[in-house]
């Protein structure tokens, strides 16, 4: 389990390159240990996949299958290449559990322009990994997944031997740099905003910045990953392809005909200092008319997006209060049953797979605004930086279609051409009430985790 990966098959979607024949196995193992980071430290250096939640999800390395998109059908491109992929697929699941089975991680950038420089990045990735490793709640399995076609292969417990695997290593010192903006122009970003959403021209707007780190030396993915499961236990720690984080925002959850979405928008830092004998934090920010309004617009937008798929809805009238180590949040989760609708006729009968509502649901306003495409266009026009896959889906599909997309935040993209050098980035929802200052304190809050992280702080030590 060291650096030394055979090259994956990569598709480029839409593609008429035949893509392998997939062998799947996937078989129960017992005696995995348990924590939250218990899956991350199975983890080799190369290439780290991981979805993990309170110890829980899955992890994956290896690159069986890689298939990338561009532009705006990154998301439909992603999905037909991996149907082409299942049809060619021999299975063996002993597991049967969400997650057993093929599964591909993937991420999406936030936005579908071609860059600046009209070069053509792919803006989407799904990596099918040659091993994967779950856990759902005392049931543990592996999967091994074999390109070559080969049917002999077995999956062994050896590929969890701690022996081989290169221990993880630390980025030592790791000076900041500003990003795109620094803090005085965003501020004043954050205040032209502010000035025309009171002219009328949008309701919200997510306006994000970045900060560049460099580090003394490459910095290894599972170095931030086990510190954010470990701080960051509520949250969903993900990994795929160099972008690595721990959202507290699920954007859908797919499962057996059941969809979830975890919103979040409306924030105070933990440690904000309140006016003498004034409220409890968490009162304060769930009687914040400001951060209502925020996270109302949020909560519209999903509810929205979901509706034509969802033969029934739960969406909450209230928000509650997710208290995190760095931030709290109002969340509001909102729930529905996928049934016979509009959606599902256009799609030709098909219940939409959870990369399909991913794409519906994105950007939702927790991320971009309202009204959703003159806050996009705002975003274009005034934020000054190029968003990557910060704030895209962030997730995994299995072969039925269910699976689990979050919003890729609190999360650094660590650079293919020198993983010594790492962006971090936070944005925050403007709405009129707004203050800029007040939003630069909230976006170094919420840059936070991975700052500490890459730095090695433990919130429990
Ligand atoms: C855009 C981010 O957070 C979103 C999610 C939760 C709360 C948010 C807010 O209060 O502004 C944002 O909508 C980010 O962390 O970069």
């Amino acid at each position: 389990m060291t650096a030394e990966i055979p090259a994956p098959t990569t598709v480029s979607a839409p593609s008429a390159r035949p893509q392998p024949t997939l062998v799947v196995r996937t078989i129960a193992i017992d005696d995995l240990p348990d924590g939250p980071a218990a899956l991350i430290d199975l983890l080799p250096d190369a290439r780290p996949l991981s979805w993990v939640r309170r110890g829980e999800g899955i992890v994956g390395w290896g690159e069986a299958l890689r298939l990338e998109t561009y532009g705006p059908g990154r998301f439909a491109d992603a999905e037909a290449a991996w149907q082409e992929a299942l049809a060619r697929a021999v299975v063996r699941d002993e597991v049967h559990v969400p997650g057993a089975g093929p599964v591909a991680f993937g991420s999406f950038a936030f936005d579908d322009v071609v860059g600046a420089d009209g070069d053509a990045r792919p803006c989407g990735v799904l990596i099918v990994p040659r091993v994967v490793v779950g856990r759902r709640g005392t049931t543990t399995w592996l999967t091994t997944i074999d390109a070559t076609g080969s049917l002999s292969h077995s999956p062994g417990t050896h590929l969890l031997d701690p022996d081989g695997r290169t221990p993880v290593s630390s980025p030592g010192e790791v000076v900041e740099h500003p990003g795109a903006l620094g803090t005085e122009d965003w501020a004043a970003v954050v205040q032209e905003a502010t000035r025309r959403i009171r002219d009328g021209e949008v309701d919200k707007v997510v306006l994000a910045r970045d900060v560049v780190t460099t580090a003394e030396r490459p910095v290894d993915a599972r170095w931030l990953l086990a510190n954010l499961a470990q701080n960051y236990p509520s949250c969903w720690t993900f990994s795929v392809d160099g972008l690595a984080g721990a959202t507290p925002e699920l954007l859908v959850r797919s499962e057996k005909g059941l969809v979830t979405s975890r919103v979040l928008a409306g924030t105070i830092r933990r440690a904000a200092p309140l006016p003498d004998d004034g409220p409890d934090p968490a009162v304060f920010l769930a009687s914040s008319s400001k951060d209502l309004e925020e996270h109302e617009y949020a909560v519209r937008s999903v509810a929205d997006a979901l509706e034509p798929f969802c033969s029934s809805m739960n969406v909450p009238d209230a928000p509650f209060v997710l208290h995190l180590p760095n931030v709290l949040h109002l969340a509001s989760d909102v729930t529905g049953v996928l049934g016979h609708t509009v959606a599902e006729e256009s799609s030709e009968g098909r219940t939409p797979s959870s990369l399909a509502l991913a794409a519906a649901l994105h950007p939702s306003a927790a991320v971009c605004g309202t009204p959703t495409t003159a806050a996009r266009e705002m975003i274009r026009e005034i934020e000054g930086m190029d968003r990557g896959r910060y704030a895209g889906p962030v997730g995994w599909l299995g072969a039925d279609g269910d699976g689990e997309w979050g919003i890729a935040l609190r999360c650094a993209e660590i650079s293919h051409a020198d993983p010594r050098t790492v962006r971090l980035f936070a944005g925050c929802g403007i709405v009129a009430a707004s203050d800029s200052r007040a939003e630069l304190v909230e976006s170094e809050a919420k840059l936070e985790p991975v700052r500490s992280a890459l730095r090695g702080i433990w919130n429990h030590p």
